[in-house]
């Protein structure tokens, strides 16, 4: 079995194409994410596989892969990413660094699932932004879209203008049809299709 995820070597992680770095991300998915068994998911369903996303976007490459394919995916406009905590926090750190590094300011915002009681008593963490700014709501892994929306109800009601969700993986199990239907628009890097097909050819 050949995974040339960390075959890329340092030096290379921030030039090498987009194309070859979602490939190589796709291996790494596969080598440290994807896992087999018996698991509860967030939303009591349960499932015979799991997808650990912080396995990739706290990876010591991954971080940055991620982030410079998602920056490459963000409409001109937007001037911020925001995603719930946890699953969605490496993920803005990942493409707010990889937009400084291309002279592209991305503001990163955390939200809380619920508002800190004292100190700040903020739901958001991050600089402020002006009202109506163009925010992109990151996930790390999308199953019923649940867990996004509501990142994308705080940051509306905290004036931010969501232009949409961009995640890293869909497991197309309604999360699009559930953005689709709130009228949002909905991108992956990868369907949880596209992590199977590498995994049989990984394994063949
Ligand atoms: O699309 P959904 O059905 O909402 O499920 C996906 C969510 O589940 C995971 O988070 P989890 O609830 O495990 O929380 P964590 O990120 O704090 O670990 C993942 O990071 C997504 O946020
Ligand atoms: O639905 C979930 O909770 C879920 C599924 C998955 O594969 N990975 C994850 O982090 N969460």
């Amino acid at each position: 079995m050949t995974l040339s995820a960390t075959s890329l070597s340092a030096e290379a992680l921030p030039t090498v194409s987009l194309t070859t770095l979602k490939s190589a991300l796709l291996n790494l998915i596969c080598q440290v994410a994807y896992k087999e068994g018996d698991f509860t998911l967030s939303s009591g369903q349960h499932s015979d596989y799991y997808i650990n996303g912080k396995q990739v976007t706290l990876h010591p490459q991954g971080g940055l892969m991620v982030g410079r394919l998602m920056l490459a995916r963000l409409p001109q406009e937007t001037v911020g990413v925001g995603g719930l905590t946890l699953g969605a926090d490496p993920l803005v750190t990942a493409v707010s660094i990889a937009g400084a590094y291309s002279h592209r300011p991305i503001t990163p915002l955390i939200v809380r699932k619920a508002a800190k009681e004292h100190g700040t008593q903020a739901n958001i963490e991050g600089p402020s932004l002006p009202p109506n700014s163009p925010v992109v709501v990151l996930e790390d892994v999308v199953t019923t879209g649940q867990s996004a929306m509501q990142a994308v109800e705080r940051l509306r009601a905290a004036g931010y203008s969501v232009t949409g969700i961009l995640a890293l993986v869909d497991r197309q199990q309604g999360g699009a049809q559930h953005y689709a239907q709130a009228g949002l628009p909905f991108e992956a890097l990868f369907t949880v299709a596209d992590l199977r097909a590498r995994w049989q050819a990984l394994h063949r």
